[in-house]
């Protein structure tokens, strides 16, 4: 596997999708690999299905352990879908959430435990590991505001979950960015949309030198 798998996370409203956008031009510019945007839940049709049944506010009633394995399952088909095939050629794949997502909502804001919630997406992913994690930090009660700000009525049933959910997604976030200090690094996601574009892509162009010196 020649590529390079990069992955996004954070809390809801930290920022992530709109750093992306403005993210992808830049270090499309920067390589001669082709860069590829995905997301998760989500990122192929299989994949995209399952997204809506898990986000649907209809669905209250989803069972936590239910839940944690349909983000497994959506998750095992983009792998197989869209990760895999274009890290074989060689490209650039950035993805907006993976298993972190998982660890930190399931295993810690829904309390199922992250070993279990690990071990249901050892089953999924079979090792494939991003080679580098940007961590966009922010506490919930900033992200949360920002999304209200932005679609309330529109929020889904992840968003909606209660406060007390929201800080232990964030504490559970803040353990598994202390165990993987080498895959793992923090952007401080409080700050101007602009700044934390430029302290990502400094992460990414330190961490692979020779694949973003394109322009230097
Ligand atoms: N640096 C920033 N400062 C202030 N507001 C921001 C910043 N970045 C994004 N926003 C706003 O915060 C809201 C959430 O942003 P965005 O959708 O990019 O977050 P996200 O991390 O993808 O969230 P989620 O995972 O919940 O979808 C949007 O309204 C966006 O305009
Ligand atoms: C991958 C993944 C995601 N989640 C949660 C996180 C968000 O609340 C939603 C996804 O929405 P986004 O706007 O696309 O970020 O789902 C989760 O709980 N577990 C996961 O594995």
């Amino acid at each position: 596997m020649s590529g390079i798998f990069i992955s996004f996370e954070g809390p809801d409203g930290a920022g992530k999708t709109t750093a992306l956008k403005k993210l992808m031009p830049l270090l499309q510019k920067r390589t001669d690999k082709e860069v590829i945007l995905s997301r998760e839940p989500g990122g192929s049709p299989i994949s995209e299905k399952i997204r809506k049944i898990i986000l649907e506010k209809e669905n209250e009633e989803m069972d936590a352990r239910t839940e944690a394995l349909l983000y497994a399952a959506a998750r095992r088909q983009h792998l197989i879908d869209v990760i895999l095939p274009t890290l074989k050629q060689d490209k650039v794949m950035l993805s907006d959430r993976f298993v972190d997502s998982s660890i930190a909502y399931q295993g810690g804001g829904r309390e199922i435990g992250t070993k279990e919630v690990a071990e249901i997406n050892n089953f999924a992913i079979e090792g494939h590991f991003p080679d580098l994690t940007v961590y966009f930090d922010i506490t919930p009660d900033i992200g949360l505001s920002r999304i209200k700000k932005d679609h309330e009525g529109q929020m889904d049933r992840l968003e909606k979950a209660a406060f007390s959910f929201h800080e232990r997604v964030y504490d559970s976030y803040q353990e598994i960015v202390k165990d993987n200090p080498d895959r793992i690094k923090t952007v401080n996601a409080n700050q101007s949309p602009e700044q934390v574009v430029k302290d990502v892509l400094d992460i990414i162009v330190k961490r692979f030198p020779k694949t973003f010196a394109k322009g230097e």
